[in-house]
């Protein structure tokens, strides 16, 4: 019988469903805990001190129940709104370590930027949706972020 072999289809589906966006920024890598001298040392071309600049790529992937009559995990629209909200808007044309008050005691690292988004895209998405952060700082460095 067609589909015997299959999930019925009263049976919960999870899907996980993703959105791109790109911000272009400028940082310099350079933490407070270190000295000058070892910051050279650590982060090299990138603790150059008038900074250098990024056009980064993230997505954002939510993971959830497929809702039976929607179809949707979640409306992408509504995640558009929350990309708006905690990533361009204060993240797309800055200065991430003199424009985003975070950045001023935590090294804006790519792996930094993922915790950054994280932690601010729980608190507007419905609770347990979130489920990763990918960022591409260049064509080549990517970094994954899962909230653990
Ligand atoms: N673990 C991390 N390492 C580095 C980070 C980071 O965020 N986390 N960041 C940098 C620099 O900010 C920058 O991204 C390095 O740029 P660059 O070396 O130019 O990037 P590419 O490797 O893609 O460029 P090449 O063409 O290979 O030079 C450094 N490290
Ligand atoms: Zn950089």
């Amino acid at each position: 019988m067609a589909g015997s072999s299959a999930q019925s289809s009263t049976a919960e589906r999870i899907g996980y469903i993703s959105r791109i966006e790109s911000f272009s920024a400028c940082h310099r890598l350079h933490s407070i805990h270190l000295s000058d001298e070892e910051n050279k040392k650590v982060y090299g071309k990138c603790n150059n001190p008038n900074g250098h600049g990024h056009n980064y790529k993230v997505e954002v992937t939510v993971r959830g129940k497929i809702d039976a009559k929607t179809g949707m995990v979640m409306n992408l629209t509504d995640l558009k709104k929350c990309i708006e909200e905690v990533i361009m808007i204060p993240l797309d044309h800055k200065n991430l370590d003199k424009d985003v008050p975070y950045f001023t005691t935590v090294v804006s690292t790519t792996e930094n930027v993922a915790v950054y988004i994280w932690d601010n895209m729980v608190k507007v998405l419905p609770p347990g949706l979130l489920y990763e952060i990918k960022i591409h700082e260049t064509d080549k460095n990517v970094v994954v972020y899962r909230g653990e």
